[in-house]
Parts: C-alpha cells; sequence; structure tokens
C-alpha cells in the first residue's frame, strides 16, 4: 500500500553545513489506536498506542531541491502541527534544527507552504543522544582492532558523557542529564574539512568515494613517521614508536614530488587518519578536563567507517591510558533531527508523544520506507528505521 498522509505524521527536519536529516513517523497499516492499548507500567497504562517506524533519509545541503521534492512526493510537509489557536490557513509547522533552519526559511515557506519551527541545534543534538541511548537496543557500540561490541548502557548511570558531534564543524558537548549539558568544545577541522580538502587533493567526485579509496591507501607513503626521524628507531624515552606519526603529510615537504605523484588512495588515508585522530585527542582532552569516561562520537563523517572509528578510538585509548571510552551510535548522524522530532512534544503542539521504542529493524528495501540518497558504504548506518511504539495523550 501508498504511504499515505494519514500513515506518516511528525517531519523534522536538521539542516547542516553539508547534509540534510530527516526523520518522520509511520505507523503500520494494520494497526488502529484503540485495539492496541499500553501494556507496560510505565505510566502510559491505559492509553491508546500507535505502532509504526521511525525513517531516516538525508540529501546534500547543495542539493536542497531534491530534498524539496522528496517531501513534496511523500506529501510530508503536511505531517507537522499547527499553533494551538491557528486558523487553518495557516502555515504547518514543521520542526527544523541546524543553520539551514535559519538559511532556508524562506525557501521552505515558498516551496512547500511550510513554516520551519526553529529549535536549538545543540537541544537537538543532545535530546537525539539521550534519546538513542535510552531507548534504542544496541544503539551504542565499541570498535576497536576491527571488533565492533554492543555496549549494556545501564539508564541509571548515563550521566555524565561528552557528546562529540562530527558534522562540516566539530561541537563538543558535556552531557549531565536530559537538557542539562554544555557545549565546552568544538573545532573547525571536522568532516567538512575531510571533505573539503580531499575533494581539492584527489579529485574526488563524492565523500563515499573519498571514503572507498582511503581503504585502499597507505598513509605511510606521505606521513612522516617516528621512524623516519630517528633512523628507523623508535623514541622509546617518550613512548614513541617507529611507526607513530610524527607529522601528518610532512614527508611532503621532502619528497621533491607533486601533487601528481601522490595516489589518490594515499592521499586519502593520511588526511582520514590525520582529521580522526585529531578529533579523538581534542575529545580525549575535554573528557579528561572534565573527568568523563565515556564519549559517544556522532555525527555523519563517522560514516559507520572502520578506519575512522578505530583511529578515534586508538587515539581516545592511547592518549587516556585506557581510561576513558570511544563509543559510536547506529544513527550517528540524525541525533539533531531526531531531537527536533522529540521536540514536537515538548511543545505540546499535537497529541503524538514517542514514548518506548521497541527495537529497531534493519531497512527493508521492499517497504518502500527509506531509502537512501546517494552513495553509502556504510554496513551499519544506512539509515536503518526503527520499529516504535507512539502513545496518544
Ligand atoms: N553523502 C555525503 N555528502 C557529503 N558529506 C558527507 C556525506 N556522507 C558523509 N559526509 C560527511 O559528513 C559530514 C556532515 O555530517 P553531518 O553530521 O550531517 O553534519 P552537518 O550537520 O554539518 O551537515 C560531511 O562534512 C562529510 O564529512
Ligand atoms: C557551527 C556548528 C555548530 C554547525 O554545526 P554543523 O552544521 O557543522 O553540524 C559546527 O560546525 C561547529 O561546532 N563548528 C566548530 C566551531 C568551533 O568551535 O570552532
Amino acid at each position: 500500500m501508498e504511504e499515505s498522509e494519514a500513515q506518516i505524521s511528525h517531519l523534522a527536519l536538521d539542516i547542516g553545513g553539508s547534509l540534510i536529516k530527516l526523520v518522520y513517523f509511520s505507523r503500520n497499516s494494520d494497526n488502529s489506536s484503540s485495539k492496541n492499548s499500553v501494556p507496560v507500567s510505565n505510566g502510559n497504562e491505559g492509553r491508546p498506542v500507535l505502532e509504526g517506524k521511525l525513517h531516516f533519509a538525508k540529501f546534500e545541503t547543495a542539493k536542497i531541491h531534491d530534498c524539496i521534492d522528496f517531501i513534496q512526493s511523500k506529501q510530508l510537509c503536511l505531517t507537522g502541527c499547527q499553533h494551538h489557536g491557528s486558523s487553518a490557513d495557516e502555515k504547518c509547522i514543521i520542526k527544523a534544527t541546524g543553520g539551514g533552519a535559519y538559511k532556508f526559511t524562506d525557501l521552505f515557506k515558498e516551496k512547500l507552504g511550510i513554516c520551519l519551527g526553529k529549535e536549538d541545534e545543540m537541544d537537538c543534538l543532545v535530546a537525539g543522544a539521550n534519546f538513542l541511548l535510552k531507548s534504542v537496543h544496541d544503539e551504542a557500540f565499541t570498535y576497536m582492532d576491527g571488533q565492533k561490541e554492543f555496549a549494556q548502557i545501564d539508564h541509571d548511570d548515563l550521566y555524565p558523557y561528552l557528546l562529540v558531534n562530527i558534522g562540516s564543524g566539530v561541537s563538543m558537548i558535556k552531557v549531565d542529564g536530559p537538557g542539562k549539558f554544555e557545549r565546552v568544545s568544538g573545532t573547525n577541522v571536522g568532516g567538512g574539512t575531510f571533505w573539503g580538502l580531499g575533494r581539492l587533493l584527489t579529485k574526488c567526485k563524492s565523500f563515499d568515494e573519498l571514503l572507498e579509496l582511503s581503504q585502499q591507501g597507505n598513509n605511510r607513503v606521505i606521513d612522516m613517521l617516528v621512524g623516519d626521524i630517528y633512523g628507523g628507531t623508535d623514541y622509546k624515552k617518550i613512548g614513541l614508536t617507529s611507526t607513530t606519526i610524527a607529522s601528518s603529510f610532512g614527508k611532503a615537504i621532502s619528497d621533491n614530488k607533486e601533487l601528481e605523484d601522490y595516489k589518490p588512495e594515499d592521499i586519502s588515508r593520511s588526511l582520514l587518519r590525520m582529521i580522526s585522530n585529531n578529533i579523538g585527542q581534542i575529545s580525549y582532552l575535554n573528557a579528561l578536563r572534565f573527568g568523563l569516561k565515556r564519549i559517544f562520537f556522532a555525527g555523519f563523517f563517522i560514516r559507520g567507517h572502520a578506519y575512522t572509528m578505530d583511529t578515534i578510538a586508538v587515539a581516545v585509548h592511547f592518549w587516556s591510558k585506557g581510561e576513558a571510552k570511544a563509543m559510536f551510535l547506529r544513527h550517528e548522524g540524525f541525533l539533531g533531527a531526531l531531537g527536533a522530532f522529540m521536540s514536537y512534544e515538548k511543545h505540546g503542539f499535537d497529541n503524538l508523544m514517542v514514548h518506548q521504542l521497541l527495537q529497531q529493524s534493519p531497512t527493508d528495501p521492499s517497504d518502500g520506507g527509506d531509502k537512501t540518497h546517494g552513495p553509502a558504504n556504510s554496513e551499519l548506518n544506512d539509515n536503518p528505521s526503527i520499529n516504535c511504539s507512539v502513545y496518544l495523550s
């Protein structure tokens, strides 16, 4: 059956510097709210429940018109809410966060008749992270030496933690509780830097192509290692092995080579390692500053990519001497959009409230629900939909 506007509700957007992320709910076609009342003891007993899915999609911000076409084709522009007391012809409000919620206000109004209800980006990131960590089974995992291990999150012992969101730029947020947080640091060397510099240096046409290239590369061709400086030996006294990178891209100063003489795959790997390592190190320093043991890394730079996660995890492990732990999230890039989605409830605009996610299911390409727009190479993170229950007030 086609997804009708009656089945889809509550579109929320996160319009970032690089990507637009969408989250929306679709109810299962065979459920009615009355026949599924709440059997659990979470304060919602007896209330009608809708069962359905949260869907995720993303578009490049530079191709915002594709996103607008998608919203139009699925009639998602009708899924927001209206202010209390507003007349029927007043514009539909869609929750939106990220810089683009400000930048593209007029475009959304003009093309779709949508008013973007702006939500603060940091509020949304934190709300999205807390929601995923508390409600979605097997959301967080560690990654070390090619091994992924799901983390058991104790809901009573979640806070404090450091949230590092690696989007175009990087924000580091100390989270102390629901809605209780402080953005303690950030860096302008982030996902946009990797993709921007990588595009210039390798002529890659897409982010995923650049990421894929890195898998075949050897960073030692370009990076200057401790061994290159110390005649092949370790610098034991300060704990540096001969294979430690002493200076990213450092070999390029003495090789007497031009850019064309380096393989794009080696450049990509070196760049990915430099940026991931740098973010891992700054994150660790901020965790140390506040005595935080757990660091959750999110944002679409990570892309569920093994080498990226491994580099970040190794940096955190190395600098903290094993004291701090890097963790990653399956829905890494959708924290902001999920936070915006949750804000429908916060503002009491409507009577839909997501209270419990039962489980998550991998994307079923046959269900017509989720689509990945653009190439993808992530085994983990290609927008898995989430089965969930929504309670009606
Ligand atoms: N298909 C893609 N196109 C562009 N960048 C991508 C893509 N997939 C992953 N990325 C990476 O993700 C970053 C954006 O991450 P995201 O969390 O969406 O941040 P933002 O909110 O700034 O758009 C990009 O800068 C890039 O490093
Ligand atoms: C300005 C931003 C919050 C915007 O978020 P983004 O679109 O990158 O996800 C982010 O790019 C950032 O935190 N940049 C780092 C700025 C700094 O602290 O130096």
